[in-house]
């Protein structure tokens, strides 16, 4: 009986179950990559596949090599499969490298870009920004978030993740981390170290994070700006002409202000406006349903009027949201039900599509 479960293993149907899964820091499956490299039917329904990993310490190894033992179990007659984790020679890593870095896999299409951009420092635009991003993407969208923030970056802290990217032949992958892709200068650096570029290394390293990395496709991409309207930003706005403006203010009629310089920076590079997001908004007390607008009222409405678009919501204070954003975790995958996470939930689900017309224009980032 068992001789002829064993005969009834097809290697072809255990190889392309193999290939199916997904790298896990990739995103494509495995075949694609070619890192499927040795399937082997034993008596008895026994399959072995020895599968190629990325990078040495690959930090998801585990789940890999579980996930591929999964589907090859599931392959008619099968009885135990058994994964066998090596690194990927040098020779092919270069090769896979040079096929990265040409486009494939897999080919681009054009994501939607907002830039989400305030003002000044501290009214909530990083988290504004991880929440957006965890919310489209459990919403299905395939989500990536560049952390423009060079030296003020908040996108490790916030999404709970700190490790160098995986880097192949001169190209990087994303990070993964709750659904999202991320790219962050806080990914090269330890904690206490300062990031002290300068001016044209900036230019430099955003290029890289555009160029350099392989996103994959992307529905959404975010671009978390740092606060104000610096040599970033600008050399953002120049990379990515196609980006849509987010302009995120607390209601003080004072934020509202300064962010309206952001606004008009997007009016002179002639970028389109994707909406307001008013955050910090009136407090809900949640016993008493009181609500308490310690920031004051009227800043993003106020900002909208000027900039010609609309409020696309307000996100309450909150406690639950300081302390996900403290633990490493979006507040809307954490504790879905708050008001703060219902809101940004609503948001994300709701973004306009504001694109310049591209005419026949191709996109610097979807290269790959
Ligand atoms: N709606 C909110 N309710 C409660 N806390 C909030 C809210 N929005 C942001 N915060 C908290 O405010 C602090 C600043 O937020 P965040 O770092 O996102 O601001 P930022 O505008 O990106 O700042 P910077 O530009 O300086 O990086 C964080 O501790 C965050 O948890």
């Amino acid at each position: 009986m068992s001789m002829l479960a064993a005969r009834s293993v097809d290697a072809g149907e255990a190889r392309a179950a193999a290939g199916a899964v997904l790298e896990p820091e990739a995103g494509v499956p495995l075949a694609d990559l070619g890192l499927v490299d040795d399937v082997s039917v034993h008596p008895g329904g026994r399959v072995r596949v020895r599968v190629h990993l990325l990078t040495r310490d690959h930090p998801s190894a585990d789940a890999l090599a579980e996930a591929v033992r999964a589907a090859v179990s599931k392959v008619s007659g099968v009885r135990r499969a058994s994964v066998d984790l090596a690194p990927l020679p040098e020779r092919a890593r270069a090769e896979l490298g040079d096929r990265l870095r040409a486009g494939s896999p897999p080919a681009g299409r054009t994501p939607r870009i907002y830039a989400v951009a305030s003002g000044k420092g501290g009214v909530g635009k990083s988290t504004i920004t991880a929440n957006l991003a965890a919310a489209l993407a459990a919403a299905g969208q395939r989500v990536g978030v560049l952390d423009a923030d060079v030296w003020g970056y908040s996108v490790p802290q916030l999404f709970g993740v700190r490790r160098s990217p995986i880097a192949i032949g001169g190209v990087m992958l994303p990070v993964r981390a709750h659904g999202v892709r991320l790219m962050s200068t806080g990914f090269f650096v330890s904690e206490d170290q300062p990031v002290v570029w300068r001016g044209p290394m900036l230019h430099k390293a955003l290029e890289q994070f555009l160029a350099d990395v392989c996103w994959g496709e992307l529905d959404v991409l975010l671009l978390d700006l740092p606060p104000g309207t610096g040599d970033i930003t600008l050399s953002l706005l120049e990379l990515v002409p196609d980006a849509a403006l987010l302009a995120v203010t607390t209601p003080q009629a004072a934020a509202r202000a300064v962010a309206a310089r952001v606004v008009r920076m997007a009016r002179d590079a002639r970028m389109p406006v994707a909406g307001v997001v008013e955050n910090m908004s009136a407090a809900v007390c949640a016993h008493c349903g009181d609500s308490t607008p310690l920031f004051g009222e009227g800043g993003g409405d106020a900002l909208a009027e000027q900039a010609g678009t609309e409020v696309l919501g307000r996100v309450p204070l909150d406690l639950p949201l300081r302390e996900a954003g403290d633990e490493g975790v979006p507040v809307v995958l954490r504790s879905p039900g708050v008001p703060s996470a219902v809101e940004l939930t609503r948001i994300a689900a709701t973004l306009p599509v504001a694109r310049r017309s591209l005419l026949g224009r191709s996109l610097p980032l979807m290269v790959r």
